[in-house]
Formats: C-alpha cells, sequence, structure tokens
C-alpha cells in the first residue's frame, strides 16, 4: 500500500493550529505519510490587499487567523478544492460547521476510494427531527470512515504558553503547549488507528511521556465517537449562555452571559453543572452507544467544557452581548476578525430538534440560551427552571 496523503479543509484559527501540527507530524513519521506537501483549503479573501493564500505561502504564517505562529512548510494553502483532494487518501475536515455542506458537494466523486477522515468539527447535524454528529454525515455523503477528534483545546491559547511548550518539547498545538485531545472512530479502533499518527506522536520517549504527564497532557484514542462529538457540540450551548442553542458551545454561552451579568463565579460553576448534565442527558436520550462516563473522564467532556466557558470565543461574545445590548452577529464581526460562532447557530439547531420531539422543557438552560439569543429573553431569567 502506498503512503498516506493528507489534506485538510479549512485554514480558520483551528485549522490552521491543526495544521502545525498535522504538518509536523506527517514529516516525522514519513514511513506513512508522503509529507512532501500537505494542501490546506483556505476560503480565498484578501488580508491588507494581499491574497490570503499567498500570504501563507511566502510567510508559512496565517496572518488573519492564527498570527505568530509559523506552519512548517510542507503546508500549501490553495484555494482550489480540486487540487487539496488529488491524490489525497487521509482528510481532516475543520471548516466551520456552517460550511461543511457546501464542501462536500464540492468533494462528492472526487475522493479516492478507501480514503478516510478526521472531523475537529463541533455541532450537530440536524434537519427537522433527524439529528447526527458530523463524523455520520462525512461517512453517509462522501462515503468515507470518518474518525472525530475533540478535546479541551483552544487554538490561541498556546501563543501564551510558549515556555511551556520549550520546556515540554512535544507539539501540541498552536504554540506546542500539552492539552488533552481525544479522537474517536466511528467505524471501529482498527480505522482510528490508522487516523491517529496525524496528532499522536507514538514513539514518545519516557522522558517526554512523563513531561507530559506531569503537564496533565494526554491524547489518546477512544471510541466512543458519538459521546465526543456531542460533547463538543453541546458545550457552547451551555457553557456561554447566549441566546445559541446547543453544543458545549451553547453552555459556553451560557458562561458568559453569567460573566456578562457579573453573577460570579458560584453561579458560573452552577451553570456549568446544569451544562454538562443536559449535554449528557441530551446525548443519552437521543443517541445510541454513548458512554456516561465520556463526560467526566475524556479530554472532550468536563475538561473541553470548562476551557471552552473561561477561555473560548462563544464565551467572550456572550458576555459582551449582555454587556453591550449589541447582537451576536454583530458582536462576532466586531470582536472576532472574520472568526466564526458555532454556539449561537448550535442552540437554535438542537430548539429545532427538541421542538421536533416535544422535548424542549426536559433541557431548560438549552431553551434559555435559544430564547436569549433570538426572541429577545431576558438573560436574568436563564437560572429559570433549572
Ligand atoms: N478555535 C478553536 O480553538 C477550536 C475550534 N474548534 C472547531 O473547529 C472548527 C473550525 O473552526 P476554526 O478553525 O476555529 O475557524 P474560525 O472561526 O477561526 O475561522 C472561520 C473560517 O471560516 C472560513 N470561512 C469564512 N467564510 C466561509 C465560507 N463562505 N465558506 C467556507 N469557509 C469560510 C474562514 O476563511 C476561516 O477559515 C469549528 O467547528 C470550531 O468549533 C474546535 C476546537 C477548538
Ligand atoms: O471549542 C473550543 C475548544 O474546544 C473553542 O471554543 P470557542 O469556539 O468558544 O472558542
Amino acid at each position: 500500500m502506498g503512503k498516506e496523503k493528507v489534506a485538510i479543509i479549512g485554514s480558520g484559527n483551528w485549522g490552521s493550529a491543526i495544521a502545525k501540527i498535522a504538518g509536523t507530524n506527517a514529516s516525522q513519521q514519513t514511513d506513512i505519510f508522503d509529507a512532501s506537501r500537505i494542501p490546506m483549503w483556505v476560503f480565498e479573501e484578501e488580508v491588507n490587499g494581499k491574497k490570503l493564500t499567498e500570504i501563507i505561502n511566502e510567510t508559512h504564517i496565517n496572518e488573519k487567523y492564527l498570527p505568530g505562529i509559523t506552519l512548517p512548510e510542507n503546508i500549501h494553502a490553495t484555494s482550489d478544492l480540486d487540487e487539496v483532494v488529488k491524490d489525497a487518501t487521509a482528510f481532516i475536515f475543520v471548516l466551520p460547521h456552517q460550511f461543511l455542506g457546501k464542501a462536500i458537494e464540492s468533494l462528492k466523486g472526487k475522493i479516492t476510494p478507501g480514503s478516510k477522515g478526521v472531523t475537529l468539527i463541533k455541532g450537530v447535524d440536524v434537519s427537522g427531527d433527524d439529528i447526527r454528529i458530523f463524523a455520520g454525515t462525512i461517512e453517509k455523503e462522501l462515503g468515507i470512515s470518518c474518525s472525530a477528534l475533540s478535546g479541551a483545546n483552544i487554538a490561541d491559547e498556546g501563543k501564551s504558553i510558549r515556555s511551556i511548550s520549550r520546556e515540554v518539547e512535544t507539539k501540541y498545538f498552536a504554540a506546542g503547549k500539552f492539552s488533552g485531545m481525544r479522537i474517536h472512530g466511528l467505524t471501529g479502533l482498527n480505522e482510528v488507528a490508522e487516523i491517529a499518527p496525524f496528532f499522536v506522536k507514538k514513539r514518545l520517549s519516557d522522558t517526554e511521556r512523563r513531561k507530559m504527564e506531569r503537564c496533565g497532557g494526554s491524547c489518546s484514542i477512544v471510541e466512543d465517537v458519538a459521546g465526543v462529538s456531542l460533547c463538543g457540540a453541546l458545550k457552547k450551548f451551555a457553557l456561554t449562555g447566549l441566546k445559541v442553542h446547543f453544543y458545549e458551545d451553547i453552555v459556553a454561552v451560557a458562561a458568559g452571559f453569567v460573566d456578562g451579568l457579573e453573577w460570579g463565579d458560584n453561579a458560573k460553576a452552577a451553570i456549568m453543572r446544569n451544562g454538562l448534565l443536559e449535554m449528557k442527558h441530551f446525548c443519552l436520550e437521543f443517541f445510541e452507544n454513548v458512554k456516561a462516563e465520556t463526560f467526566l473522564q475524556e479530554s472532550a467532556g468536563v475538561a473541553d467544557l470548562i476551557t471552552s466557558c473561561i477561555g473560548g470565543r462563544n464565551r467572550k461574545v456572550a458576555e459582551a452581548f449582555v454587556k453591550t445590548g449589541k447582537t451576536f452577529e454583530d458582536l462576532e464581526k466586531e470582536l472576532l476578525n472574520g472568526q466564526k460562532l458555532q454556539g449561537v447557530a448550535t442552540a437554535k439547531d438542537i430548539n429545532t430538534f427538541l421542538k421536533s420531539k416535544n422535548r424542549v422543557e426536559g433541557y431548560p438552560l438549552f431553551e434559555a440560551v435559544y430564547q436569549c439569543a433570538f426572541e429577545g429573553r431576558d438573560v436574568k431569567t436563564i437560572t429559570k427552571n433549572l
């Protein structure tokens, strides 16, 4: 069998951070990967009068979405999806979820049979009373096996901790900080093991491993794909407390509401707890094969909820929503420089789904986030019915 050729679909904040890891790790495992040139699909735009693809290829820095971080030279930015897909056998999907559908349509019929994918996309794919994780959507639409990767990681955070990265050596995320991540295989552990080398340095020395463990870092392969994907989706609903609806991002919005109201740490912890419970109940109620322990034991569960509720974009914008009275749409443009909010859209998707199932009342925090974001509900009432 030939060597794997990696392609990255997406180039935002997380997409660029992951490109750094994938490019580096692939070039360290040339027995598995053809790492000479890894295409990264970029939604073309001009930055200071110059095409973003040209900036990335000349400077090896994504000046707009991950400034200050140098990407490996084998990462090649292109706006031509046909160029990205040509010869690729291992796909990393890392787009904001609202853009995945169009990318899938462009990829259909062009992917080499037997290719595999891993998705890092937060959110759920809702259509009426049908709900699926994006790994499932990719498998169904593109006919390839797809795993999911999620964990307590925020791309930007690495920038402030370069000292740790130097000390620890092993590279995770934008500046090499150790974090927890989990890779979940939809079609079974063997498939995941084939995908994992994108992200996992398999040949860690004992010293590296001990250092990583001292820093609380881990990267492992687990089988609960749905559980991990859904944690990512639901967290943003609950934490931020905006007018969003249902991911981890939803919880992150709720947490941001609490910050905006200046209710303090006790209230925020209570919201996070309620958010975690709703995430877990939702996943167990509507998805098969989700393991309850994923929510507490895996990085994609409570740990990711915590980091998103403390340092994420959904939290930040939700706080500003309360303090300024501006819309989420305006604040996204004003505060995120082109980066996208997932939590509010997810809250809406989840609300649509719960209404179709007559189960809205079972998820009062998700409902509160949705109503605050879309129906003008007073943010101060988010604890009602919890
Ligand atoms: N940023 C982070 O720390 C983390 C992000 N994620 C998830 O990763 C996924 C990707 O997010 P980021 O890389 O952070 O993106 P981002 O929010 O930083 O950037 C937005 C991206 O969307 C692209 N875009 C804008 N309009 C577009 C269009 N019409 N069609 C296609 N693309 C368009 C932009 O060029 C840019 O690459 C999301 O699901 C997010 O929730 C997951 C974990 C951590
Ligand atoms: O998903 C994240 C961490 O896992 C980042 O969350 P935000 O999109 O709210 O920054």
